[in-house]
Parts: structure tokens; sequence; C-alpha cells
């Protein structure tokens, strides 16, 4: 069959995917390579970029995303509405679901994630997972006649829902001894569980506590590990997350620590669920809810396929190298889908976040461009430290190296001061250098704790005054 121009394109760099690390990775390249050909094709005609950069220390930046119709999105590079389907390697060229052929010089694999449904990822209407808007709007329309949800889950998008769902009865449950596990330790977690409980009162004279615990004093959290791009920033406040309960009444959720589900058995009609957990130890429970969101974590999103097999790591991302190159030649990845195979600095560790995803495919944007010129360059300085900044029950958290002791062994110190609903500040002390840092209201020390992490100077002398909040530290090491 003869292919119509149309059918058929041509480009030097071609980039699947409009979410942040695709977005990334093409306005990188027009700035390296301006004068090159360069094509986004993704599936969704919404795409992400990022927008509203705003330091927070010198190497972390909070920052908005953007949503835009691609057809609203700057000449810098084109843009085709499509689905990749096949990957031909061996003859630089893709062909997507509508029958395009492209034929690329340099391919850039970004097509994100969707959820890791607990239940695997059948299509039971009646447990759902959150990604794009047309999750949310399903969520959505589902709480409007609800009155009990379930979510399951620990991270990111059971902390959120868990503190934005208005008017209906929230059971939380999570495998752990404490909330929001995949970010902060039980300390933290406790102060987010007093400050929910005691959301509107006052506290007129705050109590500072600074405790030097040793690692083995608290409880550890071991670190592991037809779709839209995903969702923004701050995306719930652009919905109306409410049940079709009682208005205004504040309900706190209800937590099942150390929980699972057993099984789940719908009722006639979808009219809801009935859900047998079973907790740590080895009693059963049996509730009923309307629906389950299942916040249990990233699945990424390789739904296509290839003349030679990609190299995957165990957690289903495609393994990349330093300069984000898969196994293929001339085939990069970057963002959720792939995952970081090079060794990684004493102080990063990879998380699927936004910053991740635009660090990831700025850098494969600029390493593509360096390969098309026979250049070489280096990794960014960004993956030399973690950084996350974010907002956790209403309270801003900055999350540095590595905050939870993560691949620390069991040979390190905490010292945290914390003063009740105000600030939970935490650094992660080994060998009397600061690995890591969890600042949790109050944001003002995180250029100091960059400085220190990275500098790795011995804070042994200064004692536990380096949280002493009658000295300034940002003075003391300045
Ligand atoms: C509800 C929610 C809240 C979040 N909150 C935060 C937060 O507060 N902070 C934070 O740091 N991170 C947050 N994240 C995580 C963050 O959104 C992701 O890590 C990041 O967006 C990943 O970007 P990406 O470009 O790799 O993937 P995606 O945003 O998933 O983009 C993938 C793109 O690829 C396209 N695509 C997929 N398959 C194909 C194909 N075959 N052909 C063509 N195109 C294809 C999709 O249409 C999409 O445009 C949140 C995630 C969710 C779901
Ligand atoms: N504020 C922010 O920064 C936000 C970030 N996000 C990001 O969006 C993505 C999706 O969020 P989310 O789905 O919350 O993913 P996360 O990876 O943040 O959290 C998933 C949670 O579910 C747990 N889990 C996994 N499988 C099961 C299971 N079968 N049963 C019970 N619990 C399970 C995980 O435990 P374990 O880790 O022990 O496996 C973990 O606690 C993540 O990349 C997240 O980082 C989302 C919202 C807000």
């Amino acid at each position: 069959m003869r292919l119509s121009p149309r059918m058929s394109r041509e480009c030097e760099f071609l980039v699947i995917g409009g979410g942040i690390a695709g977005v990334s990775c093409a306005e990188s390249l027009a700035i390296c390579r301006p004068n090159a050909s360069i094509l986004l094709l993704t599936e969704s005609s919404i795409v992400k970029s990022v927008t509203n950069l705003v330091p927070v220390a010198r190497y972390l930046h909070k920052f908005d995303v953007r949503e835009q119709d691609v057809s609203e999105m700057g000449a810098s590079f084109e843009t085709l509405v499509d689905q990749l389907e096949h990957i031909s390697s061996s003859e630089h060229c893709i062909r997507t679901k509508a029958g395009v052929k492209v034929k690329y010089r340099y391919l850039c694999l970004c097509t994100g994630g969707t959820p890791k449904l607990f239940c695997g990822q059948g299509a039971d209407p009646l447990i759902i997972g959150i990604r794009d808007t047309d999750s949310v709007l399903q969520l959505q329309r589902k709480l409007r006649t609800a009155k009990d949800i379930m979510i399951l889950g620990n991270g990111g998008i059971a902390s959120e829902l868990a503190y934005e769902l208005k008017n209906i009865n929230v059971h939380w449950v999570v495998k752990d001894a404490h909330i929001s596990a995949t970010f902060v330790d039980p300390g933290a977690a406790e102060f987010f569980h007093i400050a929910m409980n005691e959301l509107k009162e006052q506290d007129s004279s705050p109590v500072t506590a600074i405790k030097r615990m040793r690692y083995s004093a608290v409880l550890p959290k071991e670190q592991t590990n037809n779709h839209a791009a995903a969702l923004g920033p701050d995306w719930h406040r652009t919905f109306d997350l409410s049940g079709s309960g009682e208005r205004e009444v504040k309900r706190l959720p209800k937590i099942y620590y150390k929980s699972r589900i057993h099984s789940v058995q719908d009722l006639d009609d979808h009219a809801g669920v009935i859900v047998k957990l079973e907790h740590e130890d080895g009693s059963f429970e049996q509730l009923t809810c309307d629906f389950i969101v299942s916040a249990t974590g990233v699945l990424p999103n390789t739904h296509y396929t290839c003349d030679s097999p990609l190299q995957f790591s165990s957690d289903g991302g495609i393994c990349v190298d330093e300069m984000m190159r898969t196994n293929l030649v001339d085939v990069f990845a970057a963002g959720d889908v792939c995952t970081a195979n090079w060794p990684a600095a004493m102080h990063w560790f990879q998380m699927r976040l936004w910053t991740q995803a635009r660090q990831m495919g700025s850098m494969a944007g600029r390493s593509m461009a360096a390969a098309s010129e026979v250049e070489c360059v280096y990794q960014d300085f960004c993956f030399e430290l973690f950084g996350h900044v974010t907002t956790l029950f209403g309270y801003p958290v900055v999350l540095l190296g590595r905050f939870n002791g993560q691949g620390l062994g069991r040979d390190y110190e905490i010292l945290v001061r914390c003063t009740r609903n105000k600030e939970y500040i935490k650094f992660v002390l080994q060998n009397g250098r600061l690995r890591g840092a969890m600042l949790i209201g109050n944001n003002d020390l995180a250029e100091t704790c960059e400085n220190l992490i990275l500098n790795g100077i011995d804070l042994e002398p200064y004692g536990d005054d380096i949280l002493n909040p009658d000295i300034d530290i940002e003075d003391y090491f300045d």
C-alpha cells in the first residue's frame, strides 16, 4: 500500500506524550536545536506544561502545571494528536493508531503512567483510580449520590482525598501503622493527625519540643517503591469533591491502620460494595460503601509494541541510563514511564513526581540534541539531590535528600523540632552530616538544608542547637 503524504511524516526528533515530561523534552529540544524538526505526538489533545516556576531554594522549585489545547502551543515544535501503536526501532519509524507512519532520527517515549489498581486492571465500575480529568469527573459523578467511600492506599492521592473530600464518610484503609507513609514518618503523620482533629482550634501557646532519636526509636517506612496526562497541582481545588451527605459537617476520615482488602463483593445493580478488611492481627471486619478509590500507585504506560524488546525494570518502567537512553539505539524515555537505571547519586532517588518528570524530560531533550550534534553533555545537577515541594493536609511540605532515611540502613539519627499545629522539622543525620530533611509548615530552612546536605558539613559540634528555634541557623551557616 502506498501511503498518502498525510499518512507518512518525517522529523528529526519525535517525542511521544503530552504530559510534563514530553512537553519539557520538546521544549528543551526547541531551545537546543531551534532549527530542527520536532514533532510531539500525543494521544490527548490537552497537553501539560510547567509555568510560574518559583525557586524555593537554589535547586528546588515549586511551579504550576498549565493545561492547554495542543493547537494553542507555541510554534517551536509541531504536534500531532494520535496514539503510538508500534515502534520499528531498526527502521527508525513508528506507526500510530490512525495508521500514520512517522520516520524519526531520535525518539523519546514520555507516555506516563496509569493508576495501578489493587484488584488488577479489570473494569469494575465501583473500583476507580485517579489520574486525569476524566477520572476525576467519574469520581465527582459517583460522589453526588454517595454517602460512604473507601480509599485504599497511603500515598499522595489517598492523603489528598482524605483531607479534601466533604460531606461524606471516608473509610481510609492503610497497610502501614501511620498515614501518608509514602512521604512522611510516624511523627509527622501524628502531627497531621492532630492538626486534622484540631482543625479550627487556635492554640495560643504552642509548645516546641526538640527530640533526638536513634533510628530504631521510630518506625521506618521501608523504601520501595485512552490516557490523558496526569492532573496538575491543587487539582482538587478545581473540582467540587462533595458527597451526598449532610452539608458543612466536618467529618474526619475513619482510618483503618495495618489493614488490607481481603475481598470485595458487588451489591445488586451496582448499588455499592461489601468489603471484607483483614487487619494485621488476623481479624476481619466487614463494611459497606458506595465505591472504592484505589490510590495504590502508578503503572508505567507502555501499551505499544516494538520490533526489539525494550528493557523494563521490575516496576514496569522502561530502564534508562543517566542520559535517559533506553537499550534501543536512538530511543530515549523520560517521566513516569521510565525507571532510573543508573547508579543514583548519594542524595537522590526516583519518585514518580512532576519535578522529576520535568527534570527527566529536559534532560532527555538535551541529551538527544547533543547526540544529534555528536556533542557530549553531562547529567544535570538536579539529579544530585532529591527535592519535592508539595502541600499535605493544608501544610506546605519540603522533602530533601533521604528525608525518611531511605537507603541509610539503621545507621542514622533523627533530630525533630515540632510545634503543634505549626511546624514539624526533621533532620536526618548520619555521622554528624545532614543526609535528608523534612520541612512541614516552614519552608524557610529549605536552602540552608540544601547547602548542608550537599556540602556535607560536620554538624556534630552544634549538637541539638541546629534545630534550636532561638538560633537562626540560616545565618549560622551562611
Ligand atoms: C491526582 C494526582 C495528583 C498528583 N499530584 C502531584 C503533586 O502534587 N506533586 C507531584 O510532584 N506530582 C504529582 N502527581 C504525579 C505527577 O502528576 C506525575 O508524576 C507527572 O505528571 C508525570 O508526567 P509524565 O509526563 O511522565 O506523564 P503523564 O502526565 O501521564 O503524561 C503522559 C502523556 O502521554 C500520553 N500518551 C500515553 N500513551 C500514549 C500513546 N501510546 N501515544 C501517544 N500519547 C500517549 C498521554 O496522553 C499523556 O499526554 C500527581 C498525580 C496524580 C494522578
Ligand atoms: N502531593 C504529591 O506530591 C502527590 C503526588 N502524587 C503522585 O501521583 C502518583 C499516584 O499517587 P498514588 O496512587 O497515591 O501513589 P503513591 O505511590 O504515592 O502511593 C501508593 C500507596 O499505595 C500503597 N499500596 C500499593 N499497593 C497496595 C495494595 N495492593 N493495597 C494497599 N496499599 C497499596 C503503597 O504502599 P507501598 O509504598 O508500601 O507499596 C503506597 O502507600 C504517585 O507517583 C504520587 O507520588 C499524587 C498525589 C499527590
